[in-house]
């Protein structure tokens, strides 16, 4: 059952960085050509996975440029109010050196949208609820962000989504999870940062604890506390490596209850 499931997320025990950064540059430049759009669009967040798909992205609008053709990164800052790692999405900025930087406050649409909801008569069962709710109009708020620039420009937008996060179905439907291109897919956790690493990005970054850092209550809550297994698991299970019986247990039943975030909608027969 592991290995079926590795193949149906397009995981490798082993990727060679070099090959797999300019095969992945590739898609990018192919996906921009096929589709007729000038312009990528992501957002950076100080993470390893939007600093290693920004830094392709910047990348393949550099090939695509030496190649005659128009072609642009805008790269995003997305915070909700003021980010806590605010510096590291500084740093991979620096690093990525995207065509453009546009900086948008998402706090005040999403909190907009969550007093509306209040005042439209929706209650929550306690603080805890009403904090995760916002957490994932956060995520949607930042696509409703890149899709504006991406339908502006010419845009496709770029998802981070790796294998970690699609085993776990840790990721925002039509939030975080809605996108043009997804140039990460396939990749284990460990295999993001042997990306960064091959691309030079800094270390603090590479090696960065990751967080979806959605919930206001609990700023910058690892990602392995909310998903309750380590990503050093995660990995080796999509990496065919042996797992214990519990984080097994774990990342099966987990993968089945968030099948249908993997799919399109469900229609009738
Ligand atoms: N069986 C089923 N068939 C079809 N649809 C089903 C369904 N069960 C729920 N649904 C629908 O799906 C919805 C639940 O999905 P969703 O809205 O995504 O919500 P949910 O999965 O509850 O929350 C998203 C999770 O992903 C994490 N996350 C989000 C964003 C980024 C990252 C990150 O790593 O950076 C992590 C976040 O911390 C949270 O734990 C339900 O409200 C319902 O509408
Ligand atoms: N504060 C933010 N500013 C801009 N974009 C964000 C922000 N938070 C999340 N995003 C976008 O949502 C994506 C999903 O977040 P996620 O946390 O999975 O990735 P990451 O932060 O790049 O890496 P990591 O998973 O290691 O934290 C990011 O890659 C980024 O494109
Ligand atoms: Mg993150």
């Amino acid at each position: 059952m592991q290995r079926a499931i590795g193949v149906q997320l397009q995981a490798s025990p082993e990727v060679d960085p070099r090959q797999e950064l300019e095969r992945r540059r590739d898609f990018l430049c192919d996906a921009m050509h096929e589709s007729r759009q000038t312009t990528l669009v992501l957002g950076i967040s100080g993470g390893v996975d939007s600093t290693v798909a920004g830094r392709l992205a910047q990348l393949a609008v550099e090939k695509r440029r030496e190649q005659g053709e128009q072609a642009a990164f805008v790269a995003m800052r997305l915070p909700y109010g003021v980010q806590q790692d605010a510096d590291d999405a500084d740093r991979a900025l620096a690093f990525i050196q995207p065509d453009e930087v546009l900086d948008v406050n998402i706090q005040g649409a999403s909190d907009a949208l969550l007093e509306a909801l209040e005042s439209g008569g929706l209650t929550f069962t306690d603080a805890h609820q009403r904090d995760f709710v916002l957490g994932n109009i956060k995520a949607r708020q930042r696509m409703v962000a890149q899709y504006a620039v991406a339908g502006t420009r010419s845009g496709l937008v770029i998802g981070t989504d790796q294998a970690a996060e699609a085993l776990m179905g840790f990721f925002t439907k039509y939030g975080d999870g809605a996108c043009d291109v997804a140039p990460l897919t396939g990749l284990s956790k460990r295999q993001v940062r042997l990306l960064g690493q091959q691309l030079g990005a800094p270390a603090a970054l590479v090696d960065k604890a990751p967080t979806a850092d959605l919930e206001s209550l609990a700023p910058q809550k690892l990602d392995e506390v909310a998903l309750g297994v380590t990503y050093e698991e995660i990995d080796a299970f999509l990496e065919a490596r042996e797992v214990s019986a519990s984080a097994f247990d774990t990342i099966v039943t987990t993968y089945r209850r968030t099948e249908h975030k993997r799919r399109l909608p469900i229609t009738p027969d």
